[in-house]
């Protein structure tokens, strides 16, 4: 038994030794990319196209999921060799979206947690931050309208999406019993995808909402006889036991975010396209207006209206469609409805999001 052991650690062993010449060889051809590169060095459509290439070339064991987790981290660290990547994000430490972040960009980003959506366009706008990352629409709870609100005025553009699955855990400082629990904190939409599971199991429990879920993790580590729901993050850095797990209503709740940039992606064969549309107030200006989508071949994704802000019961569309921006059928897609529509700004052309 021991002996075979350390046969199989031996060959571990030189596998590491391998791997590491492997990595730091792909490191060198990387940064050698990178002296040929003008602007942004980091390019999205190529990593979308490298992790999909390894999903499908992989054999296993290791799952797809795992492989591309594991390549992001490497393509996250080449890069930042030469200057890593600083992405702000809606803090503080411990949210959904620093998840978001690092999924995205990988460990070697640096994040910087920020305030709130407007500073974290704010950043990236002024340059303070490379990129910017935004929740955007709930599974369970629907739109988050900040986020969607800022685009019509941002000259940045919707460079990438990020799909991340949320868990929410009821946690508190040290273990107690759920029925001592007087109140408890958390976002206004946190607590609405966990309604069902608080009536049920804290039924006479005041519900707090705070900015994000970390601050209801830190206030809940520093207040005594309060509890926090939050996300596995949030409960590791403010060092809270959790009491109860996965307390969401739907088991399948997401929150997709975007990420901001000053960057326009070129095509990676699997990309959607974000854009704000108005139509003119008539019958039938909406239905005409997205005539050219299904004319041409191009399918909608998402399709979602906000109020204006500038007239009274005047809305803008929302809507994302499957293809990039230069495809054939979406520019000319485009194009038609551009000319139907009483307003129209392209977000941006981006790869789908891949994990
Ligand atoms: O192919 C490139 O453009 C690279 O810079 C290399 C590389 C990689 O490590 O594969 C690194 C960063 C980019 O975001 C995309 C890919």
């Amino acid at each position: 038994m021991s002996a075979e052991l350390d046969r199989l650690r031996e060959q571990i062993d030189q596998l590491n030794v391998r791997i590491l010449e492997s990595l730091n060889e792909r490191a060198k051809l990387a940064r050698a990319i990178g002296t040929l590169k003008v602007g942004q060095a980091y390019r999205p459509e190529r990593e979308a196209q490298v992790l999909r290439r390894i999903k499908e070339q992989n054999q296993g064991p290791l799952s797809d999921e795992t492989v591309a987790l594991l390549f992001r981290e490497i393509m996250s660290a080449c890069l930042a060799i030469e200057r890593p990547i600083t992405v702000a994000y809606l803090g503080p430490k411990g949210t959904f979206s620093e998840t978001a972040a690092m999924k995205h960009f990988g460990h070697a980003g640096v994040g910087t947690p920020t305030p709130s959506i407007d500073e974290v366009y704010r950043k990236v706008q002024s340059g303070e931050a490379d990129f910017g990352v935004v929740p955007v629409e709930n599974s369970t709870e629907g739109a988050v309208g900040r986020s969607l609100d800022l685009m019509p005025n941002t000259p940045l553009k919707v460079c990438g999406e990020v799909l991340i699955p949320i868990h929410h855990h009821l946690m508190s400082k040290g273990k107690r019993e759920l029925a001592s629990i007087p109140r408890v904190f958390s976002h206004s939409q946190s607590l609405a995808q966990c309604h069902e599971w608080l009536n049920a199991n804290l039924p006479g429990a005041e519900r707090i909402a705070v900015a994000s879920n970390a601050e209801a993790a830190r206030r809940a580590a520093e207040e005594p006889d309060t509890a926090a729901v939050a996300g596995e993050a949030a409960a590791l850095h403010y060092g809270l036991d959790v009491l109860s797990s996965n307390i969401e209503d739907e088991p399948n709740n997401t929150t997709r975010f975007l990420v901001l940039g000053d960057y326009e992606p070129m095509p990676s064969g699997k990309d959607k396209t974000s854009l704000v549309l108005s139509a003119n107030n008539r019958a039938g200006a909406v239905y005409e207006m997205l005539t050219p989508f299904a004319t041409r071949g191009v399918s909608m994704t998402k399709f979602e209206s906000r109020p204006s802000r500038v007239a009274l019961w005047d809305y803008l569309f929302f809507v994302d469609i499957e293809g990039h921006r230069d495809d054939a059928n979406v520019a000319a897609a485009l194009a038609e409805v551009g000319k139907i529509a009483g307003y129209i700004k392209v977000l941006g052309s981006y790869p789908a999001a891949v994990l």
